[in-house]
């Protein structure tokens, strides 16, 4: 079974909008709701867990959209990690073990083919995550806000959402490093600590995480150009 985690628990705030980011309207449809459409759409997709900080489960539940698929809410954590292992948890509730795929929330533009790819290299190699090459020369900035070194681009990948793991491996680590009381930027990290190797793909460049103002215009182009 292949279950997706979708992670909706942050506060948004270098959106800096009035409601939480997940709630803005993208071209007629909000975020999140263009989320966990593309996920509805996957037949791959078995279920669905969409973690939710608790005080906003009656706003989604007032969504005026039907969905395709039950959606399982789970509470959402402090940390995006806290959330994860949340959302983890209740999908063994559903589904004891197979594959879980964790995606942003905020990543409204992933496609079918990205995560189905996702999924097919995690059975392949145990776990798999897309990204892509910088665009950017990135260095290392002091905190004297010099320069101190320029990184080998050739070998850095930028590693974006869906990330892709056996259910009982993931949770097994997310377990483990919340016991650890580290904090983490995204579930490979947390994979790489206690299980091993992820296999990294290419995603797109489309594949934008709704983090600041100026994504929703760029959001908002990529949406145009697609239906064109
Ligand atoms: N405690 C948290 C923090 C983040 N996320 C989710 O993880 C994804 C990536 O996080 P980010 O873009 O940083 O979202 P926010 O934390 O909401 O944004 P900000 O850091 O600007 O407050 C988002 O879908 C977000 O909702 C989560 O589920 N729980
Ligand atoms: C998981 C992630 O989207 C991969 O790029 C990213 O690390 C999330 O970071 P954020 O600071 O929680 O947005």
């Amino acid at each position: 079974m292949v279950g997706a985690v979708i992670v909706s628990g942050g506060k948004g705030s270098r959106m800096g909008a009035d409601v939480p980011k997940q709630y803005l309207d993208l071209k007629g449809v909000p975020v999140l709701a263009r989320t966990l459409t593309a996920f509805c759409d996957m037949e791959f997709i078995d279920n669905i867990v969409l973690v939710l900080p608790v005080d906003e489960w009656e706003t989604f539940k007032s969504f005026p959209y039907a969905f395709s698929k039950d959606i399982h809410i789970a509470s959402g954590g402090l940390r995006r990690q806290d959330s994860v292992r949340s959302g983890l948890k209740a999908l063994e509730s559903l589904q004891n073990s197979g594959i879980a795929v964790i995606h942003d929330g905020a990543r409204p533009l992933v496609t079918e083919s990205i995560v189905k790819e996702g999924v097919e290299l995690c059975m392949k190699h145990g776990a798999s995550a897309c990204g892509m090459k910088p665009k950017d020369t990135i260095k290392v900035r002091g905190e004297d806000g010099f320069s101190r070194e320029t990184l080998d681009r050739d070998s850095l990948f930028s590693v974006q959402t869906p990330q892709v793991f056996e259910l009982k491996k993931i949770l097994a680590a997310h377990e483990r490093l919340d016991y650890s009381g580290e904090t983490v930027t995204d579930d490979t990290a947390a994979y790489e600590k206690y299980i091993g190797r992820v296999y990294l793909y290419e995603g797109s460049y489309e594949n934008i995480k709704i983090t600041t103002p100026e994504d929703m215009a760029v959001a908002e182009a990529i949406i145009s150009r697609r239906k064109v």
